[in-house]
């Protein structure tokens, strides 16, 4: 079943074409990649998924709702879209839990479960400012599953990892998908997703190509 469907997706910026009749669904359960050279209109495809951006024209359908009218945002989306804003000066479960005050569902055992889940010690007092950069995607795909969502749409997770760290990644991302869950991800590199991912669709200057199906 798809969870994820797009259909005829035009979205146009000032003069510019962004996105061209873009057509695509993504099944339930898998892990789908899009991959495209930078400025060929990946972030632009996530941000009208999530409803961040409403296309020109054309319909976007996730777990049976209409994004943009149904539902301005999804909420069973994690999402991490651009590098997540923290407070310097709080640490990484302080910055979790101030996020999840906005959401009373979110307990303590969550937050701290969810840390756990992507390899964070969440007893570590370190202040986000002096975190690495994987640490904060790490942190940043921590405060994505807090809330257990069924799709997961993640731009570049794999960038600031080192080799290891993109292993532990994949392998977190290979687990989540064994609970059901579905995953997009995108990256410049096909190299970085192609062994992962069930699916992947390349963008080339706003027009969207199956690559594997
Ligand atoms: N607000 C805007 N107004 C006009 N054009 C924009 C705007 N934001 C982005 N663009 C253009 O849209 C195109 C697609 O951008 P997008 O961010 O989706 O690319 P991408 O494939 O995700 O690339 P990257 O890997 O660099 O993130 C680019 O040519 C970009 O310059």
């Amino acid at each position: 079943m798809d969870i994820i469907g797009v259909s005829n997706v035009c979205l146009t910026l000032g003069k510019t074409e962004i996105l061209k009749h873009i057509n695509v669904s993504f099944e339930e359960g898998k892990i789908h990649g899009l991959i495209g050279r930078n400025g060929s209109g990946k972030t632009m495809l996530m941000k009208c998924i999530c409803g961040f951006i409403k296309p020109t024209s054309g319909e976007i359908i996730v777990d049976g709702k209409k994004v943009g009218k149904d539902v301005d945002f999804p909420k069973d989306m994690g999402i991490i879209i651009e590098t997540p804003g923290f407070i310097p000066y709080y640490s990484g479960y302080k910055n979790l839990k101030l996020l999840a005050g906005l959401n009373n569902k979110i307990g303590k055992e969550e937050i701290k479960s969810s840390m756990k889940q992507v390899g964070l010690d969440p007893d570590l007092k370190r202040h986000v400012r002096k975190y690495s950069l994987g640490m904060r995607q790490r942190l940043g795909l921590a405060q994505a599953i807090m809330e257990n969502p069924k799709i997961l749409i993640l731009d570049e997770p794999f960038n600031g990892l080192d080799k290891d760290g993109v292993k532990e990644m994949r392998e977190y991302l290979l687990s989540y998908k064994e609970q059901g869950k579905t995953i997009l991800i995108c990256s410049h590199s096909a190299e970085d997703i192609s062994v992962l991912c069930d699916t992947v669709h390349e963008m080339d200057k706003g027009v969207i190509s199956e690559i594997k199906g």
